[in-house]
């Protein structure tokens, strides 16, 4: 049996599985989620058939269901709080939270339970109480990860070991006070629980989950990612981590690479969000079986819509002969999902640790693909990864879209300390693995950028994976390798376009991002999450850039 029941050792811990066994809360199945979600108030019952839903035990004729969120149709980052950060201010927050449980307490709320993990190598119980006017979120948060029943009960049962709690989240979108006009989380990630409150959107109950499974992982040894992963042909598995909006999903679950891939170079997914790679054993698996993804290129009538179990913030017509029909393309509004199955393409539940490695960054300082050379420099541009925020799925100020963000390893879930992450990471490349960057935004100084388009990310994969790009040294970036036959591989304007200039206004651009970086990297370490091994080959090349400057 993987995690393991004990004793609550934190107050928080505490708190929220107490709640979890008053008279109010009921425990509850997948059957009965479905009969109330389709008698929720807001939701909507399409007549788009979900797919297999005998699978989970509801009946043939369910169909996919719309939940909207109102206001805020992505996830508010600011909302929350990590216990171990809170210093002086934690009994205002232990006050804050018994006060929402009693409340919470109440009303009638439902208990789920469901397996976060789908390898035995690394599975969890984890549970979910909610008010039962929220047995949607409920139900998608079953869909996303896996509900207590057969099959995954048996995988579960002979799976690893683990000397962890259970995994326990309380979420209350009703909860609402003066002080937290955004909503309140609180993280006890060493007591693998959280408390989500005030927020609707599913996202929360999802990455909020994630958030303890990746800090549960790092504490076997493995490297928490936010990333895609697949294998193409015999390959070793390319693993991309971006963050939301960077193309994980379309560079992942792309099954031919816009065509660039022949019949051979056959792709298996293994996940396009989440996954950990196990450094012990060599492997990397998924912790989620579904997806969520976005819905902004699915048309209306799209023959996806059959691997759909249920879809959020989106758009819904009758026809004329009484079909209720989703609309997406976020024709609604931003930041359109769904839930739906991995079926929809050939995958597995593992594979081996990566054999590359790409962050994707938004920063047009950068070509479309670069690679790195040094091991501590491919840490540091990880730990410095930089790019911009998408429209739509996180709730931000307005300000902060198209300003540029540094983002370490593109993930904003990471409760541990960041070093660690930056050893994983260091262990993963000193074993062999490489490591790219692709910038899938736009290249060049402000009023000169030029677009990187998906079809050129793709390619671009295709032959990363190939192993067909030659690379020559990037003079202006230390450590950094550029393709020397961007030309034969990627098109006769590739060079003319996205060869980085030695013209003086953009090399000062270069310089200005790598300072930024730098100045990022050093404000961690003054917080004492950070050494300078990491931030020296930074140093380095910035270093030389200031000379090739100082001689123009
Ligand atoms: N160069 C590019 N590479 C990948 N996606 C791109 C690129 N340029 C634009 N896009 C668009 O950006 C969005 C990326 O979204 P998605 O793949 O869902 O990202 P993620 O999974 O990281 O959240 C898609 O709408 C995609 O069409
Ligand atoms: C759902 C999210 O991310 P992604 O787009 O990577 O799935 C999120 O960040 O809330």
């Amino acid at each position: 049996m993987a995690s393991v029941h004990k004793v609550p050792g934190s107050q928080w811990r505490a708190i929220i599985e107490s709640a979890m066994y008053a008279n109010s809360v009921k425990k509850t199945n997948m059957r009965e989620l479905y009969e109330y979600s389709i008698k929720q108030p807001e939701v909507i019952v399409t007549t788009e058939p979900m797919y297999k839903p005998e699978v989970y035990g509801l009946p043939s004729e369910a169909k996919v269901l719309v939940s909207n969120d109102g206001s805020i149709v992505g996830r508010t980052a600011k909302a929350r709080r990590l216990v171990r950060q809170m210093g002086a201010e934690k009994d205002k927050y232990m006050t804050i939270l018994r006060e929402a449980v009693y409340h919470f307490n109440k009303k009638e709320t439902f208990l789920m339970e469901g397996i976060v993990g789908v390898h035995p190598d690394f599975m969890l119980r984890a549970l979910l109480i909610s008010p039962r006017t929220d047995a949607k979120n409920m139900l998608d948060w079953a869909f996303n990860f896996a509900p207590w029943m057969a099959p995954w009960t048996d995988t579960y049962a002979n799976s690893r070991k683990l000397d962890e709690h259970d995994i326990m989240v309380l979420a209350d979108s009703d909860w609402s006070h003066p002080d937290f006009p955004d909503g309140l989380i609180i993280v006890d990630e060493m007591q693998n629980c959280i408390a989500i409150l005030g927020l609707r959107y599913f996202g929360e109950r999802k990455k909020g989950t994630l958030t303890l499974a990746w800090a549960i992982g790092v504490r076997q040894n493995m490297v928490a990612c936010h990333g895609g992963i697949k294998k193409v042909g015999n390959n070793l598995p390319v693993a991309v981590f971006g963050l939301s909006g960077s193309g994980k999903s379309s560079i992942t679950n792309s099954p031919d690479h816009e065509g660039t891939l022949s019949a051979d170079e056959h792709v298996t997914v293994i996940h396009d969000d989440a996954f950990l790679i196990d450094l012990n054993n060599n492997f990397s698996v998924p912790i989620e079986p579904s997806l969520f993804d976005k819905t902004d290129a699915v048309t209306y009538e799209d023959p996806i819509i059959k691997y759909f179990y249920t879809a959020q913030n989106v758009a819904v017509t009758m026809v004329p002969d009484g079909q209720v029909k989703l609309v997406c393309q976020d024709i609604r509004n931003r930041n359109g999902r769904c839930i739906k199955t991995r079926d929809m393409f050939n995958h597995t539940d593992y594979c081996e640790k990566p054999g590359k490695v790409v962050w994707l960054q938004k920063d047009p300082s950068l070509p479309p693909v670069c690679k790195i050379k040094n091991p501590w420099l491919k840490v540091a541009m990880g730990a410095s990864l930089s790019t911009m925020r998408a429209k739509g799925v996180e709730n931000v100020d307005p300000k902060e879209l198209g300003r540029l963000v540094i983002e370490p390893f593109a993930n904003p879930f990471r409760v541990h300390p960041l070093m660690w992450d930056c050893q994983q990471f260091n262990k993963l490349f000193q074993s062999g693995t490489e490591c790219y960057i692709m910038n899938t935004h736009a290249f060049g100084t402000a009023d000169e950028q030029i677009d990187i388009p998906k079809t050129l990310s793709l390619k671009i994969m295709t032959e990363l994976i190939r192993g067909t790009i030659e690379w020559r040294e990037w003079k202006a970036f230390q450590g950094l390798l550029i393709p020397k036959n961007g030309k034969e591989l990627f098109g006769v304007d590739f060079e003319k376009k996205y060869k980085p200039s030695r013209d003086k206004r953009y090399l000062s651009y270069l310089r200005e991002r790598m300072q930024d970086r730098i100045t990022f990297l050093s404000n961690k370490r003054e917080a004492k999450d950070m050494d300078s091994v990491i931030i020296d080959p930074i140093v380095a090349a910035r270093t030389i850039i200031d000379k090739i400057l100082s001689e123009i």
